[in-house]
């Protein structure tokens, strides 16, 4: 049975990569509870399955290269059996979605106004002029000047700061209950990294959203996270409270990783 104050509970979720000579674990099976307001830090190294876990998370690995077991549950749902079109309407409504490279998210042929309002009337009965307005207001929430303008802009005329800014507006405007960010500061310079963790943590105080913050960097894991899980090699292989894990990391790998991040303060 679901705890409510639990946004996100997944159970023994476990991938195998399908191959020639039978199949390759890529994800051990993972337990991870995130309560409700709650930033849940995922790091580990490049490479050790922090993606793989996101999109096992979120139905988005191919069933033909992939076989995903276990359960996901979102605000009480099992999401693993849930019909493809409900999973669509999930995602990106209940679970936002906030990538390390923004400009991927957007198409290059569209003005971010054209984008935003299309996600937003996908998900919600909003007219035109609706979306647009709510569009704009969003965008001057994440302290993006001149948001009309902005709107009719084609995403190569943002630098990678303010995209990252836009594709957080745009995951944060249907109020999902989670949103899941990986590595959202990465292709960013320190300034604009700081700036995005910012907003992002001014978000979740707003609105109480979850966040699954994936990162290959303790430093930003310290800043904003409440409790840490680390991955090593498609297993966690400890997980704490962020001040525990900090104070009396228990895994060499984890002391690895403290010892390697950089100094790095929000300042509040
Ligand atoms: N589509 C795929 N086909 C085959 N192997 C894959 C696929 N996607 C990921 N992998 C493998 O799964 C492992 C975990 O990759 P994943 O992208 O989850 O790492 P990560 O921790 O997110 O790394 P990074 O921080 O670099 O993004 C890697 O060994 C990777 O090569």
């Amino acid at each position: 049975m679901a705890d409510a104050a639990n946004v996100l509970e997944v159970r023994d979720l476990q991938v195998k990569l399908k191959t020639a000579n039978g199949s390759a674990p890529l994800l051990d099976p993972v337990q991870l509870t995130l309560k409700k307001g709650q930033v849940f830090g995922l790091v580990g190294e490049s490479g050790c399955g922090k993606t793989v876990t996101c999109n096992a998370l979120l139905r988005l690995l191919h069933p033909r290269r992939m076989e995903v077991s276990g359960s996901v549950c979102l605000n009480g749902l099992e999401l693993s059996t849930l019909p493809d079109e409900q999973m669509r309407r999930i995602r990106g409504k209940d679970v936002g979605f906030i990538m390390q490279n923004p400009m991927n998210a957007f198409t290059p042929v569209y003005t971010i106004g054209s984008q935003f309002v299309e996600t937003l009337r996908t998900h919600t009965q909003m007219s035109k002029a609706e979306a647009r307005e709510q569009a704009i207001a969003a965008l001057a929430d994440m302290n993006l000047p001149d948001p009309a303008k902005l709107m009719k802009r084609y995403p190569f005329q943002l630098s990678g700061g303010q995209l990252q800014r836009v594709m957080i507006a745009v995951s944060m405007c249907l109020r999902p209950a989670l949103v899941i960010a990986d590595e959202p500061t990465t292709a960013l310079d320190v300034v604009n990294q700081l700036n995005v963790l910012r907003e992002l943590d001014r978000l979740r105080k707003e609105h109480g959203t979850s966040i699954l913050l994936i990162s290959h960097d303790l430093g930003v894991i310290s800043q904003m996270a409440d409790e840490v899980a680390v991955m090593q090699k498609g297993r966690i292989i400890e997980q704490a409270d962020v001040y525990q894990l900090f104070d009396h990391p228990r895994h060499e790998y984890t002391r690895m990783l403290l010892n390697a991040r950089p100094r790095m303060t929000l300042g509040h």
